[in-house]
């Protein structure tokens, strides 16, 4: 925000005076509160930027200050318990959560870099009765910091992150979890020997684990339903493997490539081992 739109104010809260601190000397807030209510005193524009299952005590701390006709938003990676949370604190306040998927598996204050949401989609989950003037002031806001706006239904979202986010996620910290627990194979071996997917679940698997806790927790019904889904086809690879059917395993090998393929023809990858980026 400060790079693309110097002339907004940014007043910050963070529960962690140490985080409040370090938001000054980076230079990413013009001041820091004490308060939650204090920060939203005279604001336009609320966001929060907590762990989805901290963001409903959040906006019970300041509901008594926020002022009529400032909108609501998050950045949460899961939307509709998001969307419950608020609305059950803040009646009668403009509530549009929002998901900018984007991000790394680094956290705190500096984890930001001004061009992180550049080319990144931006998912909004208005509610039907949000007013469209504020939808379209969200919007703007976020294509101001270089975001691509998509505007879908809180559980639609939740589906698709589930399957391309937070699956991903649990996949890998199993997989890490499960080669650190393997008797008779030493940590270092794991080290040594880790060729790039596993270097890649170890990135993935180093994300914050408060935040991903809360991920989990908060979209249960559509992980769960993934989750099932996946497990299926893994039992199907599983039975492949153990019964000899190569041409099952060359089958599915195939079709996966030919995704892949489609996707870095259209120019939608650069190769980078990321899940943020758009499409
Ligand atoms: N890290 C990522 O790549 C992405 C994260 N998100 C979402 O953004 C949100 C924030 O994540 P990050 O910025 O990565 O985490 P972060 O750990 O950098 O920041 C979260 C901050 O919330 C503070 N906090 C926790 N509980 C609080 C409370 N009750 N009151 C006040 N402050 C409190 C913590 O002290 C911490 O400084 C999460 O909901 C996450 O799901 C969304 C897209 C990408
Ligand atoms: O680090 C990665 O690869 C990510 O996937 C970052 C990320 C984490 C959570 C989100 O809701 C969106 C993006």
């Amino acid at each position: 925000v400060k790079a693309n739109m110097p002339a907004v104010r940014i007043t910050g809260y963070d529960a962690d005076s140490e985080v409040r601190a370090r938001a000054i000397a980076l230079g990413i807030c013009d001041d820091v509160t004490d308060t939650p209510g204090a920060a939203v005193i005279d604001a336009d524009l609320v966001i929060l930027c907590v762990p989805v299952g901290a963001m409903g005590g959040v906006a019970e701390e300041f509901a008594a200050d926020l002022p009529a006709g400032a909108v609501v938003s998050d950045v949460g990676s899961c939307k509709q318990s998001v969307a419950d949370a608020l609305t059950a604190v803040l009646p009668g306040a403009i509530i549009i959560p929002a998901h900018p998927v984007a991000g790394t598996e680094k956290s705190g204050p500096d984890a930001g870099f001004a061009t992180l949401f550049k080319g990144r989609w931006c998912i909004l989950t208005p509610a039907d009765n949000a007013p469209e003037a504020s939808v379209e002031a969200l919007r703007t806001f976020w294509q101001r910091l270089g975001a691509e706006i998509e505007v879908m239904d809180a559980r639609h979202h939740d589906m698709v992150l589930a399957i391309t986010s937070h699956l991903p996620h649990l996949i890998a910290y199993t997989i890490v979890g499960t080669a650190d627990d393997l008797q008779g194979v030493t940590q270092s071996e794991v080290i040594k020997y880790s060729a790039g997917g596993f270097r890649d679940f170890t990135r993935i698997a180093a994300s914050d684990p408060v935040m991903w806790r809360d991920v989990f927790l908060s979209n249960k019904d559509a992980v769960l339903e993934m989750l099932q889904r996946f497990s299926e086809d893994l039992s199907a690879l599983q039975r492949a493997i153990r019964y000899d059917k190569g041409d099952q395993l060359e089958a599915l090998f195939t079709r996966t490539r030919n995704i892949r393929r489609s996707i870095v023809e259209q120019g939608q990858d650069d190769d980078a081992p990321d899940f943020g980026r758009k499409h």
